[in-house]
């Protein structure tokens, strides 16, 4: 069954924490945003873990050096996954996946801006990530002509664990499932809903019924 995960990219630790509260039931990965990350510190990492011991806590921290260092970091704030970027040099994931075994948490690879995102994720697995993130990041999913679809052409012939983010929502999380994925990121369709508890719950349905 695929994991459903939500992407925070509200600002504080505060809205960050009422949000998880809501939606928490439906949700089985909570992904700290790179935004919030740079604003409220790693200490957000930290203040999610403790209030949600129970679900995945993930970092987007997109780290492009210094792999193990900044991997460190996380897991040591209470990470469960991290991120690092694909297209940083084998040695920067190497390391964080170094920092993953020694803490015995997990590194996910986020494929934004890589040409050949499939050839790419093939790679890293090979390193020992545990999943490739093929992603369109906000900016992309805001240029004209951008659709997921892409992602889901990928995602299905990838043959490598893989999640999918870039404007997951209830239209397309059919789609998502069907194409193979680990785990399906939904970020403005849950934080920028209504009501999140009833979009979270929504999109866990989707997932169940797949
Ligand atoms: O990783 C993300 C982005 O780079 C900003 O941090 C998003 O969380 C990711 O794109 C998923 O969000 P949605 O596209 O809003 O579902």
């Amino acid at each position: 069954m695929a994991k459903l995960q939500v992407a925070i990219d509200l600002l504080t630790t505060k809205d960050a924490l009422a949000l998880a509260a809501k939606i928490a039931p439906y949700i089985d990965i909570i992904e700290l945003g790179t935004p919030l990350i740079k604003n409220e510190g790693i200490a957000v990492v930290t203040a999610m873990k403790q209030a949600h011991p129970d679900k995945l806590v993930f970092a987007d921290l997109k780290t492009m050096d210094a792999g193990e260092l900044e991997a460190d970091i996380a897991f040591k704030a209470g990470a469960d996954l991290v991120t690092v970027l694909g297209a940083a040099g084998n040695a920067t994931i190497a390391g964080a996946i170094k920092a993953g075994k020694t803490h015995g948490k997990g590194v996910v690879v986020d494929t934004i801006g890589v040409a050949d995102r499939v050839k790419r994720a093939q790679e890293v697995i090979g390193l020992g990530a545990e999943f490739v993130e093929l992603h369109a990041g906000l900016d992309e999913q805001w240029t004209d002509g951008y659709s997921i679809q892409v992602l889901i052409d990928e995602a299905a012939r990838a043959g490598v664990p893989v999640s999918i983010a870039g404007g997951v929502n209830i239209t397309n999380i059919d789609a998502v499932i069907k194409a193979g994925v680990k785990v399906a990121v939904a970020g403005a369709a849950i934080y920028g809903a209504q009501d999140p508890a009833t979009a979270a719950k929504a999109l866990r349905e989707a997932i169940d019924a797949a």
